[in-house]
């Protein structure tokens, strides 16, 4: 192990980052705040401004996948749609499958431009995570309850406020609602036979009523859907914690973009149309276990530097803040002060350790395991 590996691996440095993320987040989070009033003057400038703070956020992120772990991102798609990629409004259908899969898509919207902007069909459990559901809040992401009787209205409603958003967006929908796991695929693959659907191998059966009202309600304001397919090199499965301990993996994205004007307004036809494609998906993932990539040519973004110019930023700042307030800790050498700090330092540790934990999937839901339609079938 060399030495830079060896200082990632510590629990110091990556205290350091967790430290970093969580102050600088709640920072960020109380400037949100303060953009309440300017939302009555003028929505679009709120907007514009809650873009650009969301980025000092989330691309802290970003700057730990692409610049302490080191990790590559490949992208696989057709070279004639590549110029579309951040200069239109799409929706994104991605595989749900890996812990950092939301991660692995924050960077392409991050080397596309449009990470600030970024959307997703979110449960609603994610908007009470510190910095980032507090900050998502601003972003005007897209909850549901997983409850389609009283997701059907508030979803809609907020699809149609972002079709005057002002700067171009990706909206993320992952139509398996919950992360794959083996009882959860058993499941869903049972679903799928009492539907006579064709089985899935490496997919949950995709819930169709979220893209059919996605698709509804972004219509003439999303110019295409980005079918996306995930895969990690050497059946990795990656995580959060892996990231911060700063071990590199390699991710292949396979996106196709298929214009909306080609997907069914009717529902049933829709629903149709969203099982056939991820039968479709099924097969690239067969293809990319068979010879370890995905069809069609690769057409990589580079990454681009803002994203570590932040994160400096923020650490310059923090780090020298955090240094005068251990001098003066020492120079006082009082115990409760002392023991104020270290109860601080164990607050940080856990509370991200915590946020951590809304990504892995040992933790997740037990969404599809307790369905009551399932249930009742
Ligand atoms: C160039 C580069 C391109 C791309 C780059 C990639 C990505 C970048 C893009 C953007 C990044 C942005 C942000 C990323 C950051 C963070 C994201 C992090 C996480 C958030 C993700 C989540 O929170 S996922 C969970 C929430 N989302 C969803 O659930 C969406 C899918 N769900 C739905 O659509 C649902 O329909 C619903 C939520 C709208 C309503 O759910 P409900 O449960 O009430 O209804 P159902 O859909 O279940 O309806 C009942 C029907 O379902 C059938 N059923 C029953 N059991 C099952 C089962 N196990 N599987 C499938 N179907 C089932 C049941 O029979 C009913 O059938 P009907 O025939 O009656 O419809
Ligand atoms: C700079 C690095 C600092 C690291 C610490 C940051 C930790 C913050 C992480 C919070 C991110 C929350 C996003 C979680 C995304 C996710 O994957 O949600 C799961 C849902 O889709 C489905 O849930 P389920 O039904 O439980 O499978």
């Amino acid at each position: 192990m060399g030495l830079v590996q060896l200082l990632k691996s510590q629990f110091l440095s990556q205290l350091i980052i967790c430290y970093v993320f969580l102050v600088s987040g709640l920072i960020v989070n109380l400037l949100q705040l303060c953009t309440l009033p300017l939302w009555l003057v003028s929505k679009q400038l709120a907007r514009r401004i809650n873009i650009r703070l969301g980025y000092c956020i989330s691309s802290q992120m970003v700057a730990a996948l692409e610049w302490w772990s080191g990790t590559e991102c490949t992208l696989y798609t057709d070279p004639k749609s590549y110029p579309l990629y951040g200069n239109e409004n799409a929706i994104v259908v991605l595989n749900h499958s890996f812990e950092i899969d939301f991660l692995c898509g924050w960077t392409f919207c991050e080397r596309f431009g449009v990470l600030g902007s970024s959307k997703v069909l979110a449960k609603k459990e994610l908007s009470y995570v510190p910095v980032i559901g507090w900050m998502w809040y601003f972003l005007e992401i897209v909850f549901c309850k997983r409850k389609w009787e009283e997701d059907r209205r508030t979803v809609a409603q907020s699809l149609q406020n972002l079709r005057d958003y002002p700067e171009n967006y990706w909206f993320l929908l992952y139509c398996e609602g919950t992360r794959l796991t083996p009882k959860k695929h058993q499941i869903s693959m049972q679903v799928a036979e009492s539907k006579g659907l064709p089985k899935l191998k490496y997919h949950l059966l995709p819930r169709t009523k979220g893209f059919w009202v996605t698709v509804q309600n972004l219509r003439g304001a999303a110019a295409a859907v980005y079918d996306s397919t995930l895969n990690f090199r050497n059946n990795e499965m990656p995580t959060l914690l892996g990231i911060l301990n700063g071990k590199k993996y390699h991710a292949d994205l396979y996106v196709r973009r298929i214009p909306l004007e080609l997907i069914p307004e009717d529902e049933a036809e829709c629903a149709a149309w969203l099982h056939k494609l991820y039968q479709e998906k099924d097969s690239f993932q067969e293809h990319y276990t068979q010879t370890g990539r995905f069809p069609g040519p690769i057409v990589s973004p580079p990454r681009r530097p803002w994203a570590l110019i932040n994160w400096l930023f923020w650490c310059c700042l923090l780090l020298y803040l955090l240094g005068l307030l251990l001098t003066q800790l020492i120079s006082s050498g009082s115990m409760l002060t002392i023991l104020a700090s270290l109860a601080f330092c164990s607050t940080v540790s856990l509370g991200v350790r915590w946020m951590i934990g809304q990504t892995e999937i040992d933790r997740g839901s037990n969404h599809e395991t307790c369905n009551k339609k399932l249930r009742q079938d």
